[in-house]
């Protein structure tokens, strides 16, 4: 083995030569204060080189650690279930660590509810306007028991809650340019430790910390919370009243199939007392912003200390580029396809979803740098398309050709399941095998029991693949 001597210096290189000699030595006519002085500047720099070594050894750790992991991409549309399944991972493998952010959400989720409550005034608002700028089909046909009178007055009633709902979420969510009504989370979870709880180690397009919130902060998340508990009577007959629920059938605002609904659970949730239940973290919406590495050290008997790294990000279209610099480093991606199929993307409504998942996956499947990847599809949202094609929504309707097949959900799922395969297969750089299952990301016994046997899959195609190389 050979050994670097610090001392080594070209045999040809004469001392005088040496250009470091010079500034190593002290100088000639040194006193003793410039000595001390310059024995302390050593030290000082010694130090500094230490810690850099330590954080070099540290980071070559983590990096070894890192490459033993297993390591997940969660790709697909906005909406489309990528955190709602990180969630299940959490729920999984590291449960304990997941219900200590719990006290977190309990601020999403009572958000999450008075968004609906603003969906459902701004219909009956602007139902109101249409029927005052048209006359009723036939007399008495306008019998609306949420006239604009009440409406007012619900207005009024609600609106020391629905501006500081504006407060709120300026004060812990970030703002999208997309101008989209709903709260979203600042590149990185770090605003969880701004609700007191210290994020777990991850990596985020965004690792500033947060100021922790200010008592008087504070203070308004718990009025907002006792406001929005005052309201309850007043949102709940709101949610239950007939014509109300006539409108929004006729204005097809299927609030059910929306993120972050949970209008049917207003007595539990609008409480001061609220705490969220595992089901309803995974129901809680923040669309995410930027990106989120998660590291998961598994608590799990069967699985102990394995550790898995999973990515989330952003699915709106402005952020699919900076989706890039992650497939490198990916061993499995998990695709999620909503199968909405009656759904406009939020931030161009002129395209539908399920046409907007197959022109990402045509390009996830062709792209060079996924080649050797594990790709796997989650049609997600089984739940929501059984409530569409259960209202009559014809699928033919938004994709013609789907033809006279039957109008129910397994010919509906085989459907796209077929188109998505079929692309694969053509797509594909090097022949791969399609893997897909159907799921609810809200229902948390059978999505958790689905991500275990999916990471055990995982697992076991990378094992054989280093057996190969
Ligand atoms: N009903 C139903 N809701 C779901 C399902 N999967 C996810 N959701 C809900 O849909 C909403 C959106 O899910 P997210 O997981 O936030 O979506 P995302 O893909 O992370 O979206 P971005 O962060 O904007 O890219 C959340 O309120 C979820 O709880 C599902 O299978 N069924
Ligand atoms: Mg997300």
């Amino acid at each position: 083995m050979s050994t670097l001597t610090l001392n080594a210096q070209p045999a040809s290189m004469s001392l005088s030569e040496n250009p470091f000699i010079g500034t190593l030595k002290p100088p000639a006519n040194e006193t003793e204060e410039e000595r001390v002085q310059r024995a302390r500047a050593l030290q000082d720099a010694q130090k500094v080189s230490r810690q850099i070594d330590e954080s070099l050894q540290e980071t070559k750790r983590l990096l070894d650690r890192r490459k033993n992991g297993i390591r997940i991409l969660l790709l697909g549309q906005a909406e489309s279930g990528k955190s709602a399944v990180l969630k299940n991972f959490q729920l999984a493998f590291t449960p304990n660590q997941f219900r200590k952010e719990r006290g977190v959400w309990k601020t999403v989720i009572q958000l999450n509810l008075l968004n609906s409550v603003k969906t459902i005034l701004n219909v009956l608002t602007d139902n109101i306007d249409t029927q005052l700028n048209t006359p009723p089909p036939s007399p008495g046909s306008y019998s609306n028991s949420y006239n604009s009178s009440k409406i007012r007055r619900l207005h009024l009633g609600l609106s020391p809650l629905l501006s500081m709902e504006t407060n709120l979420n300026k004060m812990l969510f970030t703002e999208t340019s997309s101008g989209s009504p709903e709260i979203s989370l600042p590149a990185g979870s770090k605003w969880k430790s701004k609700l007191g709880f210290p994020s777990v180690s991850r990596k985020s397009s965004s690792d500033e910390e947060p100021d922790r919130l200010t008592n008087s902060q504070n203070a308004l998340i718990s009025t907002f919370s006792k406001l929005l508990e005052a309201s309850k009577e007043d949102i709940s007959s709101l949610w239950k009243d007939e014509e109300v629920q006539r409108t929004l059938e006729e204005r097809e605002v299927h609030l059910r199939d929306r993120p972050g609904f949970f209008l049917d659970d207003v007595d539990r949730i609008a409480s001061s007392h609220y705490q969220p239940t595992d089901s309803d973290i995974v129901r809680g919406r923040v669309r995410t912003v930027g990106f989120e590495e998660y590291h998961l050290v598994s608590e799990s008997a069967a699985m102990k200390g394995s550790e898995f790294y999973i990515t989330d990000v952003s699915g709106m279209r402005s952020s699919r580029s900076s989706w890039v610099p992650f497939f490198d480093d990916a061993q499995a991606i998990l695709f999620l396809v909503p199968l909405v199929f009656n759904q406009m993307l939020d931030e161009d409504p002129r395209v539908n979803r399920v046409e907007d998942s197959l022109t990402l996956w045509k390009e996830i499947c062709a792209n060079v740098l996924l080649a050797n990847c594990n790709i796997i599809v989650f049609f997600n949202k089984m739940d929501i398309l059984r409530r569409i094609l259960a209202s009559g929504a014809q699928v033919r309707k938004y994709v013609p050709s789907y033809g006279d097949t039957p109008n129910e959900t397994a010919s509906v799922a085989k459907y796209f399941k077929d188109r998505f395969k079929a692309y694969h297969k053509k797509l594909s750089p090097k022949p791969r095998t399609f893997i897909s299952h159907e799921t609810s990301a809200i229902d948390i016994r059978s999505t958790t029991a689905l991500v275990v046997t999916v990471l055990d899959g995982i697992t076991r195609a990378n094992l054989e693949k280093s057996d190969m190389m």
